[in-house]
């Protein structure tokens, strides 16, 4: 998707450029550029994060999500640009941001000969009204390493300590670089949770990720960074249903788990039975044995066709669900391109 559809999917920002009208926005960035060597690794990116939603921040390895993500941290200081984070200035006013933003560095950036619990205790202590830290730890497995130091952890476990760290004093924005890097599936899950209940009680959560099921399950908002620059920006559904990808708006995806060698062309004029929609609106494929893509314009009607030919056809499908034409990683890779960075 090119730039001016990205545009067109980011709510204007027009009203918030006015020095009158209040910034909805907890996080602001507003052609934000950071240069290393005089090469500028952020080039004038934009972005916005709002109370009460997950911001995802997705891209190629070095396109410089870090780098941004950090600008906001007030961890580095932009080059040109403005950063807002609850309407501060992150460098300037970085005493008073501090007890109310959460951050969860890339590396964990957790001092390494603390106990794990000990650590946390120590961080909670800092803040006015923590968390319980006996829940926090029980909820994000803890306990099990509890009086293990940071420096002996394993990656997933140093991962749930900074996440912890993160949390516990009740931000009301958090920053989380790759949050779920390195986890097993049952740590994935917990965090994955925990970011739900954050969102929940209203706080803003910029994450980066290259785990594209955990920004569609978890994002409200994703932003496509490549080269410094935010190529496309949307909720999930937008950036993938169908916009910019040649379908016409509104298309979507019946995915049939079936037995090998079903008759495609009975299958993709199926939706179309007994309707005024002609089937050529459809197209059928099976790009793995016994996965079948129907793409078209997807309504509960059509799925009951579907369904219907299948049982005239004598087919139990193991599965079939409907999604947007493409996924968030099909739409990923046509933005970015298939070479390795
Ligand atoms: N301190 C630094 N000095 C010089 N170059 C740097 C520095 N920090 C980052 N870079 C470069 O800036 C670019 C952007 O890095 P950044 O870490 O922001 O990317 P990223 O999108 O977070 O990548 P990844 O997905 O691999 O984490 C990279 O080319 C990186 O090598």
């Amino acid at each position: 998707m090119p730039l001016s559809d990205a545009t067109a999917l980011e709510p204007a920002p027009a009203d918030a450029a006015s020095p009158a009208a209040p910034d909805d926005a907890a996080v602001r960035v507003r052609g934000l550029v950071k240069r290393y060597d005089g090469r500028a690794v952020v080039d004038g990116l934009e972005l916005a994060a709002r109370p009460g939603a997950v911001t995802a921040v997705l891209g190629p390895n070095g396109a410089g999500k870090t780098t941004t993500i950090e600008c906001c941290e007030g961890l580095r200081s932009p080059d040109a640009g403005t950063v807002r984070v609850l309407g501060l200035d992150p460098v300037a006013d970085a005493r008073r941001l501090r007890p109310r933003v959460g951050v969860m560095l890339q590396d964990g950036g957790l001092p390494t000969g603390v106990r794990a619990l000990e650590l946390l205790r120590h961080v909670s202590a800092m803040y006015a009204a923590p968390r319980p830290v006996d829940e926090l730890a029980e909820r994000l497995g803890l306990h099990a390493f509890a009086r293990t130091t940071v420096r002996r952890l394993s990656g997933g476990q140093r991962q749930r300590v900074a996440l912890a760290a993160a949390v516990v004093g009740r931000p009301e924005v958090v920053f989380l670089d790759e949050p779920s890097a390195g986890m097993d599936p049952q740590s994935r899950r917990a965090v994955w949770d925990l970011v739900r209940e954050l969102r929940a009680d209203g706080v803003a959560i910029v994450l980066t990720t290259h785990l594209m099921d955990e920004a569609a399950d978890l994002a409200d908002h994703v932003h496509v960074v490549d080269h410094g620059r935010v190529i496309a920006s949307g909720t999930v559904r937008e950036l993938t249903d169908g916009v910019g990808s040649g379908h016409p708006a509104g298309t979507r995806t019946v995915r049939v788990e079936a037995t090998p060698g079903l008759d495609l062309d009975g299958l993709r004029a199926a939706p179309a039975t007994g309707r005024d929609t002609r089937d050529t609106a459809w197209t059928a494929a099976e790009p793995e044995p016994g996965v079948y893509l129907l793409t078209g314009p997807v309504d509960a009607a059509a799925l009951a066709a579907v369904t219907a030919w299948l049982a005239e056809h004598g087919v139990l499908a193991r599965s079939v669900t409907t999604g947007g034409a493409r996924t968030l990683e099909d739409v990923f890779l046509d933005l970015t391109g298939r070479n390795l960075r």
